[in-house]
């Protein structure tokens, strides 16, 4: 047994209609009976051993109360019997009413009869460590308990169901058959003669594996833009409408609006989703040459915020200068520039700006980089510029199967692991020794075991890192 020790804590939040507690650990179901006394005498015998015979997955209606037998509320009591739980140890839920006061007295009860109260993640700890899932997917379940929008949500469940947990086996299956070969080599290396495997073969096997590893990593990019928001920047001289236009993505009045230039100095971000993907819009002080030292800051942080976008919106109530487009080119030559003409209530119709009334058609007339038409004021243009973003987002579809990374420190491990069989692959060119190219084939299996903390030991610092940012609950 990994764990001597019984926990409980709150599983639901506060406020709620009905609040669950949980316990998990060898004595749940004793602490449990010390507190439970059924409605109907007779079913099950009141007392600390009531449970320990119960059905596994039952139901039990019933009273709970102190050790000293003052009642705390109606409650329904849930038995899992280990190993069939959530954390492959014994487990009950007691459900009450949502109460805080009511929970809060319950956990105390829990607590003198017997447990202790639960750290962040020390149930999906104590799931990982009884085998119940490997540390990827145990990630998976902060995950989608944070999920916002269908992209994380997807990408969380994906996970969770062990999709990445499964590609990392295939890999490391493939890693261990080329390790097998070679170390065959090694045995009988005396006969000279002999030669168990065919390097070629090997070498497209490990180019294969290297090009999976890959574009795991790279699907990072994808996946920490969804996980954060793909960042949007709101850019433009002052007054051409930024801060409207941001309150219209958000759907409400955020930032200040007026018709004074240099409403907005300080950056106001953010997100919203537009199709299950999120965003993160930022607004930006409006650019001019001002002598107003907070202004000036303002601006500078425009700037700023202009290079960490991967989109840029630059709004314009004019055409820009050629001077002006240039400037703008050079300060997004990484990122996505979409041109947004503003304002167009206030001109008399071109055909253009006609084109933004009928706008979810006219995404597809424009060419890409061409230039959208708003009226933020009234709601125009905005389904085109919604999709214009989308497009620029430009997000592989997400579904339950894709296995698409999250997290920066499976980033790291997969980069490792990259290095490590480039290794491999260079020794197998160069006809280094078989010894040599079989270690870091081992390096590289290490690096993969790091991601699911199976086949190798997790360090205690990592597995705190990641279980110290749950709930206390999960
Ligand atoms: N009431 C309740 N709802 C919940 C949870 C929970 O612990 N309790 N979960 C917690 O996060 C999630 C569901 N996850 C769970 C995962 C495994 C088992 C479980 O009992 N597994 C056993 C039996 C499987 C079976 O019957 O086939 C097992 O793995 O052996 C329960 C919940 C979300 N909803
Ligand atoms: N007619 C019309 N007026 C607009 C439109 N969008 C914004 N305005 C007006 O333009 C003025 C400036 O709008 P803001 O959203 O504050 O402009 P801004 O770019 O954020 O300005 P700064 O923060 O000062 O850089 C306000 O009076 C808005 O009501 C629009 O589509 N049509
Ligand atoms: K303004
Ligand atoms: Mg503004």
């Amino acid at each position: 047994m990994i764990n001597s020790d019984t926990i409980v804590a709150l599983a639901t939040p506060a406020g709620g209609a009905i609040g669950v507690l949980r316990l998990s650990g060898p004595d749940a179901l004793t602490v449990t009976g010390r507190l439970f006394s059924p409605i109907k005498a007779g079913s099950a015998g009141d007392g600390a051993h009531q449970f320990v015979h119960a059905r596994p997955n039952s139901l039990h209606y019933g009273h709970l109360h102190t050790l000293d037998g003052e009642d705390i509320d109606d409650v329904m009591v849930c038995i899992y019997r280990a190993p069939h739980s959530y954390t492959g140890e014994d487990c009950t839920e007691i459900s009450c009413h949502g109460s805080a006061y009511v929970l809060h007295e319950a956990i105390k009860a829990c607590i003198d009869a017997g447990a202790r109260q639960a750290t962040p993640g020390e149930y999906t700890q104590r799931a990982y460590l009884n085998g119940k899932m490997d540390l990827s997917q145990a990630e998976a379940v902060a995950d989608l308990v944070s999920a916002t929008n269908r992209a994380t949500h997807k990408m969380a469940l994906s996970q969770l169901k062990g999709h990445f947990s499964s590609e990392l086996s295939l890999l490391r299956e493939q890693l261990l058959k080329i390790t097998s070969l070679l170390e065959l080599e090694l045995d009988f290396s005396d006969h000279e003669e002999l030669e168990f495997a065919n390097r070629d073969e090997l070498e497209t096997l490990a180019v294969r594996i290297d090009h999976r590893i890959t574009t795991l990593a790279r699907s990072f990019e994808t996946g920490n833009a969804l996980k954060q928001g793909i960042p949007v920047a709101i850019v433009g001289k002052t007054n051409v409408g930024k801060s409207t236009l941001l309150n219209r993505l958000l759907h409400e009045e955020r930032a200040i609006v007026s018709d004074i230039h240099g409403t907005t100095r300080d950056v106001i971000e953010d997100s919203m989703t537009i199709q299950g993907i999120p965003f993160r819009f930022i607004d930006t002080a409006g650019i001019r040459t001002t002598c107003d030292k907070i202004e000036q800051l303002g601006i500078a942080r425009t700037y700023q915020k202009l290079d960490e976008a991967t989109i840029v919106l630059w709004l314009t109530d004019a055409t820009p200068t050629p001077e002006e487009m240039a400037d703008m080119q050079r300060r997004t030559h990484d990122k996505h520039l979409i041109m947004v003409r503003t304002k167009i209530d206030l001109h008399s119709p071109t055909p253009e700006t006609t084109n933004a009334t009928t706008s979810v058609h006219s995404l597809s007339a424009n060419k890409p980089g061409a230039t959208i038409y708003i009226s933020a004021k009234l709601g125009l243009g905005l389904d085109t510029l919604e999709s214009a973003l989308l497009q620029a987002a430009d997000i592989p579809d997400i579904n339950e199967s894709s296995v698409i990374i999250t997290s920066a420190r499976h980033y790291e491990a997969l980069s490792r692991a990259h290095d490590n069989l480039s290794r491999v692959l260079q020794g197998m060119r160069s006809n280094f020794p078989t010894d040599l190219i079989a270690e870091d084939l081992r390096l590289v299996l290490d690096d993969l075991a790091d991601i699911t903390g199976r086949g190798r030991i997790t360090p205690q610092e990592t597995l705190h890192n990641i279980f110290s940012h749950f709930c206390i609950g999960k």
